[in-house]
């Protein structure tokens, strides 16, 4: 197996839904008027789509070994996300050992530097390093958690996001994360709709259920300190990603102000060690959310991890289905994970990068075994019904 070398990659582009879990139809939660840095302008308050949030679509990365087997992942990044891995990345894996990971994902981020870093190039990066992951479980026949030194728990539990918390915990799910949809340009009158959605469902949902408030980058410090300080009475467990992620002090002034024991969470748009060293030096939060798919694949979060469990953070990671799945099941602490309901009224459990993956699993009862992610590399497929588009074919 160590003589298998990488033949070919392949980067091609998809659309409508799955892993840019953005790209939906009208109608749909996600884009119903949710709090975000772009609602201070009224014309792109209402749907995010209208400010562009899924222009760039998935990317989808296939890699083939000299053996024929082929692996893949898929993240968001389009196209042009594709141009960098057919145009630039391609370079460091054709002709590489099937198991020169590491040494991969140090060229790939080394030869980037100069323009990339965070966001898109590391999102792309990310996408060829689980391509590479699945690639070696195929090879070895064992599944991705096995590669990353076995499984620390039998089943995993999740907390749902998405607008119906209530629903969620009928469904046996350990919490409900709600969008926030007022942000601070909609003023004392927003602050106060947020704060009684909020009161809302702690009556449905009973004293017990966890309830969180994701706030997308969108508030100031005053209104995250004022949104918290009022969603105390609530039960708020914990408020995420309130400033942007660019505002190290700012995150740290908040965990200042929030009230004894609610959580301050962030970092699913933060990548790599040096990102989440900020964070966590920085003191800014209690758990950190990378998301597998954008902070630097898994060859990444591992060191990610490690470091968050030096400074006594849990790693909770953001959506991102089986390349969270697999990683959360191997790690102490990463005792839950997310799930994103993406029906659009999020009243039932579809898989997350639906229709994109064959064989993607879900919760049952909010619970997922560890056996069904026994299989091979990632455990999924691509759906042959999705049409794949590859615009830098070299
Ligand atoms: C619901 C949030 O605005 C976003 O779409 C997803 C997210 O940030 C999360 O799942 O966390
Ligand atoms: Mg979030």
């Amino acid at each position: 197996m160590g003589h298998l070398t990488i033949k070919h990659v392949r980067a091609f582009v998809l659309r409508g839904g799955g892993a840019d879990y953005h790209d939906q139809a009208d109608g749909h939660w996600i884009d119903d008027h949710i709090a975000t840095p772009m609602s201070k302008y009224p014309e792109y308050r209402q749907s995010r789509r209208s400010f562009g949030i899924n222009v760039l679509g998935t990317l989808v990365v296939e890699i083939e070994a000299s053996d024929g087997t082929v692996g893949f992942a898929v993240t968001t990044g389009g196209e042009p996300a594709a141009y960098i891995v057919e145009k630039h990345l391609a370079r460091f894996l054709e002709g590489a050992r099937v198991t020169d990971i590491e040494k991969i994902w140090d060229q790939m981020y080394q030869s980037t530097l100069y323009y990339g870093r965070k966001g898109l190039v590391i999102n792309t990066i990310s996408g060829v390093d689980l391509a590479l992951w699945d690639l070696l479980g195929k090879i070895r026949q064992e599944p991705v958690h096995q590669l990353l030194g076995g499984a620390v728990r039998d089943e995993l539990q999740f907390y749902a996001t998405g607008t119906r918390p209530d629903l969620a915990q009928k469904m046996g799910f350990i919490g409900g994360k709600m969008p926030l949809h007022h942000g601070p340009s909609e003023g004392e009158e927003g602050l106060r709709k947020n704060l009684e959605e909020l009161a809302t469902m702690r009556e449905r949902v009973g004293p017990d259920f966890w309830l969180m408030l994701d706030c997308w980058m969108s508030l100031d410090l005053n209104y995250a300190t004022k949104l918290a300080i009022g969603a105390h009475e609530h039960g708020l467990k914990w408020i995420e990603e309130a400033l942007s992620p660019d505002d190290y002090w700012g995150y740290a002034a908040l965990r200042n102000n929030v009230p004894r024991g609610m959580l301050v969470t962030t970092g699913e748009h933060e990548a790599t060690r040096w990102g989440f060293r900020m964070l966590l030096e920085m003191g800014c939060c209690d758990i950190i959310q990378p998301d597998v798919g954008w902070c630097g694949g898994l060859t990444e979060l591992v060191k990610i991890s490690a470091l968050a469990d030096a400074h006594n953070a849990m790693v909770i990671p953001h959506g991102s289905s089986v390349y969270s799945y697999h990683f959360v099941a191997t790690r102490q602490n990463s005792p839950f994970a997310e799930f994103l309901m993406m029906a659009p009224k999020a009243d039932e459990v579809v898989p997350m990068f639906h229709p994109q993956l064959l064989g993607e699993p879900v919760p049952v009862n909010g619970r997922m075994r560890l056996s069904v992610l026994d299989k091979p590399g990632f455990g999924v497929d691509l759906n042959p019904d999705c049409q794949l588009h590859r615009p830098y074919n070299r």
